[in-house]
């Protein structure tokens, strides 16, 4: 595992969904609010026909400026050259958000952010940040492998579209987002408005600070040993969605099923073996990475007092010992998997496999 310390670095986010989700409506918030911060869009349209942008021009890379500070640009080659580029720029940028229009799967765009080794010391990946479609959703989860992939790869989510379903229909949506990624932060929103500050530059991917993001990421879920309940915990939602959801719901989830991607939680109360660890980790990136899209956990490692945290984005895993446990904090060790066709016995066995 590499050493992840991101001081000073440009937070990146990486912004997908499924067409007419909301992405344009909130790029062009990000370039006309007065907000205060300098941000910089990167319309990525990767040689690709451009759909209907009004932010596109026909030229190779563009770089506009906007009366709020911002620049907006456009790619059709090298989205390493642009980042570069806009990184030489005075001033800086409080954040980056590039825009992966007619791409439907965000995993290229955000790796660039870990191999590059310039793009690496100067900007870090914040978030995967997918705009979703409340009213087509569900069609949407039905007929598209590509919809459910940009869920699953999700940091956190904006259910867009809110005014044009009813309170049930939003709660079925919530609950069809949850059963492929059960972490996500989701935003609720009508024209993608959100404060942006509570999307930008928060560090949904950033090791130190899942925990905070995610509140109930250390908490095990319903049903299994250590579950806390408490103000976060959405049991009662669980039920209400039961009472509601049948129609579209079990159609959809037939799709998901099909595409065969889910997350898998798993949980130890035993402190594990640091090396054990790395190592079956490494070795099930490297044979399962393409179908594992996203990874990440905090671990209870036996012999050591910080928290060893990691994060995977397919092949790619990073990992870092952060803070100490604090006195009296329950220790375990929790990760979770999302990805296709996942043997969730395997990773079971593996991971009890490590323990010290
Ligand atoms: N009713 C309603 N319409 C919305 C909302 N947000 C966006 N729209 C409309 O939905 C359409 C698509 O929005 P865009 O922001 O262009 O979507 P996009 O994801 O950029 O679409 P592509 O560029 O095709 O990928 C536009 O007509 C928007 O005005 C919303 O919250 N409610």
């Amino acid at each position: 595992m590499t050493d992840t310390a991101s001081v000073a670095k440009t937070p990146v986010t990486v912004l997908t969904g499924y067409l007419g989700a909301g992405k344009t409506t909130l790029l062009n918030r990000i370039l006309t609010e007065d907000h205060g911060k300098r941000y910089a869009v990167i319309v990525n349209e990767f040689g690709e026909v451009g759909i209907d942008n009004d932010l596109v021009v026909g030229a190779d890379e563009e770089v506009f400026e906007m009366n709020n500070g911002c620049v907006c640009c456009t790619v059709r080659g090298d989205l390493i050259r642009v980042v570069s580029g806009l990184m030489k720029r005075k001033g800086g940028f409080d954040a980056i958000v590039v825009e992966t229009t007619g791409l439907a799967d965000p995993g290229p765009v955000a790796q660039t952010f870990f191999v590059d080794d310039d793009v690496k010391a100067k900007t870090r990946l914040d978030s995967v940040t997918t705009v979703v479609d409340a009213k087509h959703l569900p069609l949407r989860l039905a007929d598209s492998r590509e919809a459910v992939e940009q869920i699953a790869f999700a940091d956190q989510i904006l259910l867009n579209k809110t005014d044009l379903v009813s309170p049930e229909e939003l709660a079925s949506v919530e609950a069809q987002i949850r059963r492929i990624n059960p972490l996500a932060p989701i935003h609720k929103t009508q024209r993608s408005a959100v404060p942006l500050d509570a999307i930008l530059g928060r560090g949904g991917f950033d090791l130190d600070r899942i925990v905070e993001i995610e509140p109930e990421f250390l908490n095990p879920a319903h049903g299994e040993p250590g579950h806390v309940h408490d103000e976060d915990c959405d049991h009662d939602h669980d039920h209400h969605h039961h009472d509601h959801d049948h129609g579209h719901h079990d159609h959809a989830h037939d799709h998901v099923a099909e595409a065969g991607i889910r997350g898998i939680s798993l949980t130890s109360e035993k402190p594990l073996d640091g090396i054990k660890i790395t190592n079956w980790l490494n070795q099930l990136l490297q044979d399962k990475g393409p179908d594992i899209l996203r990874a990440k956990g905090i671990l209870d490692i036996k012999g050591e007092n910080r928290r060893l945290v990691f994060q995977a984005v397919h092949m790619i895993l990073e990992g870092d010992y952060q803070r100490d446990w604090k006195d009296g904090e329950r220790r375990y060790s929790r990760m979770v998997f999302i990805g296709r066709d996942l043997d969730e016995a395997a990773l079971k066995a593996g991971f009890e496999g490590c323990v010290a």
